[in-house]
């Protein structure tokens, strides 16, 4: 079987190449930095090393990879592909659709030359290899708590995710195990009509989404035709922390061992088996938004008030009780809202919040704050991790103090090497506070949360010296 995959950085080659390859694919890797695909063409290989007390080390081989420029190859890799995932950043998808588009017009004509009827059934897109045959391994069925998807009901799985199937359960290191067991006995017939899964692997709400909204834009009306028959794009949402490396062997990886790669159903994929290591759900949103607005906005209100006391790294910050206290704060504030929006057990949401804190102070990882405070424009954007749950709080009528001290630590977050810090700053030196805030995160200059996130923008430059403002400085 076959994957392509956009993006051969961190968590590309840390995550998804690891979990694609566990699950028996052979990876073509598409990638813009001239270095790395040499580098990834040359060896054919990579290793992922975990970050615990082993080490323990996995060989991800039978790889290759595509410079993402030429266009031409990419489109003939994905025409030929099993499955398409991206890990660029979701503002570079924009840049990545118009080769996807031109696969799947690839992929649309058959192998006669002739276009595909568009009015395939899904009974010509057959497997071989039997569900049974692929069994998940033990957590994700207790995450789907009970195997069989007719159990997998929309607001049951929603239900079971409430009633304490906290992550914790979810996946092990054994797991990835158990998947280099599996690989190889999973054998799919190739059938040039089986619809092609795209997957968004992104920080964002609705990636593949959007990612088939940029696409669809770059196809005729006879594409869309096919593409809505035939490619599927599951919203997804993907969970491992995988710092930036800094090893002798630039393709190695070192990542976090916890993962999770929940992806929504498709009808369109009904029939084909379900991939080893992927937690499918029929309704992806408590999962997108738990995670974003739990792991990512503890992160990055870590990487804020961090970098305001000069620490470089967020197992530095997160020794200091005025940092933890935000972050726990800020979940505090974001998980109210989430369990008053998704019914999740108070308890369970708890667990869950003390297991990422746990991950970010994982002993074996080095994760610099500039890699967490990254992009934020992005974050501070209004479907981002910090204003979204912060309205929706609000909304409740849940203070939500950390919340917007965080909003306002981003805007002191200033890294000449980020293009969206610089581009931030310079709105900020130009046009001011109020006028920043409302660009930014879209919150009139009226609304109580903008009026708050002023303030403490105020507070925090009587708070810090220049030095402790750290890359501000
Ligand atoms: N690192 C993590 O812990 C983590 C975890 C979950 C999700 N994510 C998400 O995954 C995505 C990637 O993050 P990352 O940390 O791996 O970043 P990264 O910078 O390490 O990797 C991104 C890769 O995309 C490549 N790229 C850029 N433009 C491209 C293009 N036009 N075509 C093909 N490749 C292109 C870059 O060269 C780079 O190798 C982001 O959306 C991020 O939010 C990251
Ligand atoms: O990738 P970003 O810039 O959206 O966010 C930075 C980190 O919070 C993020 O990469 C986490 O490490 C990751 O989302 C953990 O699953």
């Amino acid at each position: 079987m076959k994957a392509v995959h956009f993006g051969a950085g961190n968590i590309g080659r840390g995550f998804i190449g690891l979990l694609l390859h566990n699950a028996g694919y052979e990876i073509t890797f598409v990638d813009v930095n001239d270095k790395l695909v040499s580098e990834l063409q040359d060896k054919g290989q990579y290793a992922v090393k975990l970050a615990n007390e082993q080490g323990d080390t996995y060989l991800v081989d039978h790889i290759t990879a595509i410079d993402g420029k030429d266009v031409d190859r990419v489109a003939e890799a994905i025409a030929g592909a099993d499955i398409v995932t991206t890990a660029v950043g979701v503002n570079i998808l924009k840049h990545i659709a118009g080769a996807i588009a031109r696969g799947i017009e690839q992929r649309a004509i058959g192998k006669d030359g002739v276009r595909l009827a568009t009015g395939g059934g899904s009974e010509q897109l057959s497997t071989d290899g039997g569900s049974e045959q692929l069994a998940t391994d033990g957590s994700i069925e207790r995450l789907a708590n009970g195997g069989g998807s007719e159990q997998r009901a929309t607001d049951g799985s929603i239900e079971r995710l409430a009633n304490g199937g906290g992550s914790e359960q979810l996946s092990t290191d054994n797991s990835i195990e158990r998947h280099a067991i599996v690989r190889g006995s999973e054998r799919r017939v190739t059938n040039d009509n089986a619809a092609l899964p795209i997957i968004a692997c992104e920080n964002a709400l609705g990636g593949s989404t959007l990612l088939k909204k940029l696409v669809y834009e770059q196809l005729d009306a006879a594409g869309q035709s096919f593409a809505d028959q035939y490619i599927a794009f599951p919203d997804a949402a993907v969970d491992r922390i995988v710092p930036l490396q800094l090893h002798s062997d630039s393709l190695q990886v070192t990542v976090e061992p916890f993962y999770e790669w929940t992806v929504e159903r498709s009808p369109l994929l009904a029939s084909q088996t379900e991939i080893q290591g992927i937690h499918y759900v029929d309704r992806l949103e408590p999962y997108i938004e738990r995670k974003l607005f739990t792991v990512n906005t503890g992160h990055c209100v870590a990487a804020y008030h961090g970098n305001l006391k000069g620490y470089a790294t967020i197992q530095e910050a997160m020794q200091d009780p005025d940092v933890v206290a935000e972050v726990k704060g800020a979940l505090l504030e974001s998980g109210a809202a989430l369990v008053r929006t998704y019914q999740f057990d108070e308890k369970a949401h708890a667990d869950y919040v003390n297991q990422i804190l746990e991950r970010f102070i994982n002993p074996y990882l080095v994760d610099e704050i500039a890699r967490i405070g990254r992009s934020p424009i992005r974050k501070l954007s209004p479907n981002d991790r910090l204003v979204r749950p912060a309205i929706s709080a609000y909304q409740y009528g849940i203070p939500v103090d950390h919340l917007t001290a965080a909003m306002a630590a981003a805007l002191y977050f200033n890294y000449p090497d980020d293009p969206e810090s610089v581009e931030l700053q310079g709105y900020l030196n130009e046009h001011g506070l109020h006028a920043t805030l409302v660009k930014y995160t879209g919150l009139a200059e009226q609304h109580p949360l903008h009026i708050r996130a002023a303030e403490q923008y105020h507070e925090i430059s009587q708070r810090y010296s220049p030095a402790q403002k750290g890359m501000n400085s």
